[in-house]
């Protein structure tokens, strides 16, 4: 579907073109609880910039973007990002000036710790920079919530044991974690330990969903230079999860009862609806949920993986100790959800290829039925509108994993920037519609007795957005890229803006 005409979709649906409201009728805090907090999200390598600078090491995602420039949309890459590291105070301003009260980001592990290690010594300029973030925010009575990992790991680790495929990653995480809880554990009170464990595992070992992230590790045939997608993935993610469950462990025996703050893991997972109401496509849906969803949520509740994963991928699956299932369920304070859009599911009966952990779920996952989207389209052509999909999420969170306290750490929709104008970025009646929705299924699950803490918007900004460069943008507001990076609220800023006024 042409530009114009998604345009024109979204001005039907938002009533903008009919003139019916000048856009989506504004939400308004006062419909939530009194302690529900809005913000909006980050990461280190999508906005900091600053690649080479302040005594940071270099990360996985630096040499992937320099290496493999092709992998990139626009191949570009994130050494200036939107300069974040620079502009943070102003930055704050902004987050201010929309009335949002909460503002997620993250530490680049490589600006803590250059060589990855702690015996490599702590990077003192990393330290001041994230305390004086921090101080900044708190400042403009801006609550932070912060990510300790969302994808950017140190090089020298993936170098020297080749990161998440061994066992030592795990320490290493430790003692990372363990100087960002001591450092900024007085003031900081929410942690995540990591982001999308799904995405960051599937992209990088697998080839993945939104195609190859860093290490950029898939099978020969899935054209990467090295990996196994039928293991690595498996093995990548189990030494991830050990790693988020020794870092509970450490800031719940260490750390919690005088810091007074939480501490969870945020997940990825798109809504699966069943192709048909077949028992085959109601089977594969629910495959699809465990497969991204459960591989990681059940272990952290259950300290297992799901039961059709252990069946399906049989050996290729490793096992936890009985010490490691201890230490796993239960590990977590609240949940992060990051949703996007919703897929239907097809049972995949035969599957002649080689064997991967894509493969392994034995479904086809499409978004539409005959021709018919799942949603409203959006700039990214993968992801559609679907508001009903978040819902449904949060109340199956409830049901199947103990009614966990949630927080939305990621929502949001892309526009393409490819042949637009920064005015017509800048007039987005299609993310003020996208939210009005998915706002509003938050607030139908809370009505039934869902525990959702909070509402964080990707993005705060535009940003680097990984395989797509700069060509897709989440924005609540636009980074002017010809003009210095000039930040330039969008209309859906101000509809936040307005709703958010206490
Ligand atoms: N991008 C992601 C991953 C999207 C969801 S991953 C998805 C969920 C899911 O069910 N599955 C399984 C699957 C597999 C196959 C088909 C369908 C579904 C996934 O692979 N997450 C967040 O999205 C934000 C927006 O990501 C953009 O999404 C559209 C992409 O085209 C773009 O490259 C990406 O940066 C990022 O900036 C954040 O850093 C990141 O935390």
């Amino acid at each position: 579907m042409a530009s114009f005409q998604v345009m024109l979709f979204w001005m039907i649906i938002s009533g903008t073109a009919l003139g019916i409201v000048s856009q989506s009728a504004p939400f308004s805090r006062s419909s939530f609880p009194p302690d529900f907090v809005f913000g909006a999200a980050s990461s280190s390598y999508q906005y900091e910039g600053a690649a080479f600078e302040g005594g940071k090491g270099q990360s996985i995602w630096d040499t992937y973007t320099h290496k493999f420039p092709e992998k990139i949309a626009d191949k570009s890459n994130a050494d200036v990002a939107n300069d974040f590291y620079h502009r943070y105070k102003d930055d704050v301003k902004l987050l201010k000036y929309i009335g949002l009260d909460a503002f997620r980001f993250s530490i680049a592990w490589p600006r803590i710790l250059p060589s990855g290690k702690l015996r490599g010594g702590v990077n003192k300029e990393g330290i001041a920079f994230y305390n004086n973030v921090t101080n900044e925010l708190l400042a403009n009575g801006i609550t932070p919530f912060v990510t300790l990992f969302h994808w950017d790991l140190p090089q020298a680790l993936e170098d020297e044991y080749r990161g998440f495929l061994s066992p030592l990653l795990i320490d290493d995480y430790l003692d990372f974690v363990d100087v960002c809880f001591k450092e900024f554990g007085d003031r900081i009170k929410y942690w995540i330990t990591f982001n999308e464990p799904f995405t960051f595992i599937s992209g990088g070992y697998d080839g993945g969903f939104i195609g190859n992230l860093a290490p950029g590790r898939c099978s020969p045939w899935g054209k990467c230079p090295q990996g196994d997608a039928a293991t690595e993935p498996y093995v990548a993610a189990h030494h991830l999860l050990l790693s988020h469950a020794a870092a509970v462990k450490l800031y719940k025996d260490k750390y919690q009862a005088k810091q007074k703050g939480e501490i969870g893991i945020s997940f990825v997972t798109h809504w699966f609806v069943p192709y048909s109401n077949s028992t085959a496509d109601v089977e594969a849906a629910q495959r699809a949920i465990d497969f991204v969803y459960g591989w990681f949520i059940h272990p952290v509740v259950y300290g297992e993986y799901p039961k059709s994963m252990q069946s399906l991928v049989g050996s290729r699956l490793p096992k936890f100790t009985d010490e490691q299932t201890a230490m796993l369920k239960g590990s977590y304070d609240f949940m992060g959800l990051n949703y996007y859009t919703g897929n239907y599911a097809a049972h995949l009966a035969h599957h002649n290829g080689p064997s991967s952990s894509t493969a392994d779920k034995m479904c086809n996952l499409t978004t539409e039925i005959n021709g018919v989207p799942i949603g409203g389209p959006t700039g990214v052509p993968i992801f559609f509108s679907y508001p009903k999909g978040l819902h449904d999420l949060l109340v199956y969170t409830k049901k199947k994993y103990n009614d966990p306290k949630i927080y939305i750490t990621e929502n949001g929709m892309g526009d393409s920037n490819i042949n637009v104008t920064a005015s017509q970025s800048i007039n987005d009646p299609q993310r003020i519609a996208f939210y009005n929705g998915h706002i509003h299924a938050v607030q139908t699950a809370i009505a039934e007795g869902v525990d959702v803490k909070g509402f964080i918007a990707w993005s705060f900004l535009d940003n680097f957005e990984w395989g797509s460069g700069y060509t897709q943008l989440f924005g609540l507001c636009y980074v002017d890229r010809k003009h210095g990076l000039k930040r330039i609220p969008k209309k859906s800023a101000e509809w936040f803006r307005r709703g958010l006024i206490k």
